[in-house]
């Protein structure tokens, strides 16, 4: 029998938002095999290339800095039910790992990414699409605790890159996506009225799908 397409549930918001957290929450919902994430930060471009220097030069807020083809391509293919290998990438080299996962397709596909909705390709494969929705300051309070524990990265390094592109781009690019979110989502992974909403409508589309074939 004819598997069903599997649901798209997109969750972005600005650079420790509470994507992951909420992306997260939504996943430990449903049984392992049911879910897979797909992480946008994923598909940044192969920087196999360049120096070091050249990588931390790199506006990472931009959407040109993703492969987002590769993505609609990975997408594209789990809604066939097809497998994908996913890209690895590693914040503290700035780049690629050499190795991939093999991911097989599974019911409920989240793709978490700063800029995920900005390609209108990429939204267009959504059924659900979610904004997280953080102050700016708790943000980047959040981001200096995080980058320096698990990123590898300085105070000064932090602030001097979420002045110069992280904020900017925030404002020119992410922000604005906010407009085709289907639920705008304050307080993030700690928002469990939110977080019950949508695992239950994930719910309620494979219920549809699986009625209606
Ligand atoms: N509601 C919250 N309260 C406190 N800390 C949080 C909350 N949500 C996320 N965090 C923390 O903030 C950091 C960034 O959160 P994360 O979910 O990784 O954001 P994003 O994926 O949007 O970058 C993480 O260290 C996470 O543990
Ligand atoms: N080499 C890199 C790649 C990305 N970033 C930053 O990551 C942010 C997106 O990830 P979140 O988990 O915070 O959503 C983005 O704001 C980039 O600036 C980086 O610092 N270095």
């Amino acid at each position: 029998m004819m598997k069903n397409k599997p649901v798209v549930i997109g969750v972005t918001g600005g650079t420790a938002s509470g994507k992951t957290t909420v992306s997260h929450a939504i996943f430990d919902h449903f049984s392992k095999n049911s879910v897979l994430l797909l992480e946008q930060d994923s598909y940044y471009k192969d920087q196999s290339k360049m120096t070091m220097a050249q990588r931390r030069a790199v506006n990472y807020d931009h959407p040109l800095a993703f492969d987002t083809d590769r993505l609609i391509q990975d997408l594209k293919k789990l809604l066939k039910r097809q497998a994908i290998d996913k890209p690895i990438y590693d914040y503290k080299v700035l780049n690629r790992s050499a190795e991939v996962i093999h991911e097989e397709p599974r019911d409920v596909i989240i793709l978490e990414g700063i800029l995920i909705l900005d390609d209108p390709r990429l939204r267009d494969l959504m059924d659900i699409k979610v904004f997280v929705d953080t102050d700016d300051d708790v943000r980047i309070i959040r981001r200096i605790q995080r980058d320096m524990r698990e990123r590898d990265r300085t105070l000064t390094n932090i602030i001097d890159q979420y002045l110069t592109t992280v904020k900017p781009m925030y404002h020119q690019f992410v922000e604005p996506t906010k407009r085709y979110a289907d639920l705008i989502v304050p307080d993030g992974g700690k928002n469990q009225v939110a977080i019950d909403l949508l695992v239950t409508k994930v719910r309620d589309i494979l219920q549809k799908k699986q009625t209606i074939n």
